[in-house]
């Protein structure tokens, strides 16, 4: 029988990233999502395509031998497709991860033979399988007297997955992607190093080094420029870096977090240096069209402790370091509110409204009130919360305000003559400043 591997979330990077290389790999994928738009898609259509574009034009790459159920309508049909899988990856979410738990504990509970299951998830947080794995294990999920033999059973194993997947087009299961991609896999969770095959991966003795740089560098980095670009008024993260002040910015963030980088991991300042270089170029890419909203989604989730900005800040104070550069970052995620689509975005409103500066810190980026970060990011808060953060938000004179109001008003008409009404939606933020 083939390999056979189930993948929760069929979003950007499951559609586009993690099925690729498990198609490429031999895995019949069977994608398990509570969307039943791309659930019924998939389940008429045989084939989509991954469109990866690179500075030497677009190369395309047909996805096939998959299968698709609605894991929230048919729950039963996932536990017994994952009770005969090689492999569970995930791409949903790190705040979903709790919801996929249970339906994959009963998945594990129903195996009866074979090798144990390999579950990897595949998001933008450091130990996003070890959060898993703990639901997973939770006697909610898995009974007590089950616990102790589970290893036989599933083996998880952590990942940091890299590879920019903009917003794609609702009517289309097309993806397209950034031609660069880099998957690196825990070996250790591996009995005797039997991982699953997955051609691409790299897979590593100790993750730790891999998922801080990728999630301080890449993820720092297009967070700072997607943040200062959404308050500037600039619609793609490319465009947002085409901004002089704002690519300044995001080199001074990275040269904060490039020390803790180096400083930490067996990483050489050049390497790094080159790492973080080609970061910025990555982000640039205009081909990508990646919109400020979508990299700066849930500002909660990427303000709090563990996270791309708040992690960082912690352990370069920790080490004596100056963190400015990162402090502004801050400023400007905190700037993110009310953004249509986004309850993050209401909620971290809400929070700077409703509280004081110490108690909004606290409640945001979950730091210690004794942590030597606490009281600079606090002055941060109130700062925001005063309305005087004009160093980021400069009043947009002359010809920076004409192509501010020209630019949202020809992309909305844009919108309009194609039709696309979900895109209209992006400018109603912008719209509210225009007016
Ligand atoms: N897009 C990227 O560039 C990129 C790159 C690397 C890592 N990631 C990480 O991958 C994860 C997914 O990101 P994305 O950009 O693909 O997001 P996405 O919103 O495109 O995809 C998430 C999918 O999960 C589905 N989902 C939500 N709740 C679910 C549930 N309970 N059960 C099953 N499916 C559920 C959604 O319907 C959606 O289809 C995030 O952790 C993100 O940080 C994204
Ligand atoms: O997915 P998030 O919300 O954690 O972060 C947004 C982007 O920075 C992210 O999706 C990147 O595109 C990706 O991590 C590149 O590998």
């Amino acid at each position: 029988m083939g390999k056979k591997a189930v993948h929760f979330g069929a979003g950007n990077i499951g559609r586009g990233f993690v099925a690729e290389f498990l198609h490429k790999s031999g895995y019949e994928v069977v994608f398990a999502d509570v969307m039943e738009s791309i659930i019924g898609a998939l389940q008429r259509q045989s084939s989509y395509k991954v469109v990866e574009v690179g500075a030497d034009g677009e190369h395309e790459y047909t996805i096939s031998n998959y299968r698709a159920i609605n894991s929230k309508e048919n729950e039963a049909q996932v536990v017994e497709e994952i009770a005969s899988a090689d492999l569970v990856t995930c791409a949903v979410g790190p705040n979903i991860l709790k919801f996929i738990a249970p339906v994959i504990a009963k998945g594990i509970e129903a195996r009866t033979s074979g090798a144990p299951l390999a579950v990897i998830a595949c998001e933008n947080a450091i130990g996003a399988t070890d959060t898993l794995a703990g639901f997973i294990k939770d006697e909610k999920n898995t009974p007590k007297d089950r616990l102790a033999t589970i290893d036989q059973r599933a083996t998880f194993a952590n990942s940091a997955i890299d590879r920019i997947v903009p917003a794609q087009d609702n009517q289309s299961l097309d993806v397209k992607i950034e031609q660069f991609y880099d998957w690196v896999i825990e070996v250790t969770p591996f009995k005797g190093g039997q991982h699953p095959p997955i051609q691409g991966v790299k897979f590593v003795e100790t993750l730790d080094p891999y998922i801080e740089r990728k999630l301080f560098t890449v993820n720092t980095g297009h967070a700072t420029a997607a943040y200062f670009g959404y308050v500037r008024g600039h619609h793609t993260v490319n465009e947002a870096l085409d901004d002089p002040e704002i690519k300044q910015m995001v080199k001074r963030v990275l040269a904060e977090t490039s020390r803790l980088i180096v400083a930490k991991h067996e990483f050489s300042e050049q390497e790094q240096g080159e790492y973080a270089r080609k970061i910025i170029k990555r982000i640039s890419n205009p081909h990508l069209e990646d919109l400020v909203e979508r990299v700066g989604r849930e500002p909660m989730r990427k303000l709090s402790r563990k996270e791309r900005f708040i992690n960082p800040a912690s352990q370069l104070v920790e080490r004596g370091e100056r963190v400015d550069a990162l402090l502004g970052a801050i400023e400007a995620t905190l700037l993110f509110q009310n953004v249509e689509g986004d309850k993050e975005s209401a909620e971290l409103a809400k929070i700077l409204k409703q509280f004081s500066a110490k108690d909004a810190t606290a409640r945001i980026t979950g730091l210690e009130t004794d942590h030597p970060l606490f009281g600079l990011v606090e002055k941060v808060v109130l700062k925001v919360q005063e309305g005087s953060s004009s160093r980021l938000t400069p009043p947009l004179h002359s010809s920076a305000e004409a192509n501010f109001y020209q630019r949202t008003i020809s992309n909305a008409l844009e919108s309009v003559h194609s039709k696309d009404r979900s895109k209209i939606m992006n400018y109603v933020p912008r719209f509210e400043r225009v007016l």
